[in-house]
């Protein structure tokens, strides 16, 4: 099995203002003494300029990116534009989007192949609703889900995928160790079987209701390569152990 360094990433969601970047200035310095992990903070479009100011060379990303390069779509963010702010990487495909913007696996394939063809790190988000696991249809479904939404040029720059399974966020009801452990394997084999040894490569990040007190046994689990940390990304104070965490595996 291939070991990858680590992944600890903070979705700041629609949260955070110029005030609060001083968060990020004590997260930067807490990631530069964490060996062995990566740490980035996507704060909302209006912060990046600022953030990549105080992020001490931190990656600082987005949270979504459009499909075109530019033109009529009022209200989107273009690849090109996030680069000129020095942005790094963007995620693309939160469930956040594909409920409350419609976002069809298609349209998420497309960001990423953007994202990717721009150098951006693309972490491509899948999981599934609590209706699909009662069912016992959520590896069928998040596994059709990155079929759907995998880039077909994944070899370009480095892809990652975040699963996050709807009920475990911001809830506070995080998966258990098994129900990560079954999907992240399953995730790994579509991997494999879609992209050859590349598939070995990618990392696959867990999201939902991450904190200090559970990151540990998360990151313990196979194939966990790090995490998409919302709510407690927010804070030095309850980032910071997260990161840690992430470090003495
Ligand atoms: O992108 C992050 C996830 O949606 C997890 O959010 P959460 O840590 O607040 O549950």
């Amino acid at each position: 099995m291939e070991v990858h360094r680590k992944l600890v990433v903070g979705n700041w969601k629609m949260n955070g203002n110029l005030n609060q970047l001083g968060e990020i200035a004590a997260i930067a310095a807490a990631a530069k003494e964490a060996a062995g992990v990566d740490v980035a903070i996507c704060p909302p479009f209006t912060l990046i300029a600022a953030a990549v100011a105080r992020s001490g060379g931190l990656p600082i990303g987005g949270q979504d990116v459009h499909s075109a390069e530019s033109g009529a779509h009022t209200g989107n963010v273009s690849a090109p534009m996030l680069q000129e702010v020095h942005a790094r990487l963007v995620i693309v495909g939160h469930s956040e989007r594909r409920a409350e913007q419609h976002e069809t696996d298609a349209e998420v394939r497309a960001k990423a192949e953007t994202a990717l063809r721009h150098g951006l790190q693309t972490i491509v988000c899948v999981g599934e609703s609590e209706m699909d696991r009662a069912a016992r249809d959520h590896v069928a479904v998040v596994t059709a889900q990155l079929e759907g939404s995998l880039p077909d040029q994944a070899h370009d720059g480095e892809l990652v995928v975040a699963y996050e399974p709807i009920w475990a966020i911001g809830t506070g009801n995080v998966a258990t160790p098994e129900d990560i452990a079954e999907m992240h394997a399953a995730i790994r084999a579509a991997l494999v079987e879609r992209l050859g040894e590349f598939g070995e490569r990618i990392r696959i990040l867990y999201g939902g209701s991450v904190k200090a007190d559970n990151a540990a046994a998360i990151f313990a689990v196979p194939h966990v390569d790090g995490a998409l940390v919302g709510g407690a990304s927010l804070t030095a104070d309850q980032f910071v152990p997260i990161i840690e965490a992430a470090a003495a595996h």
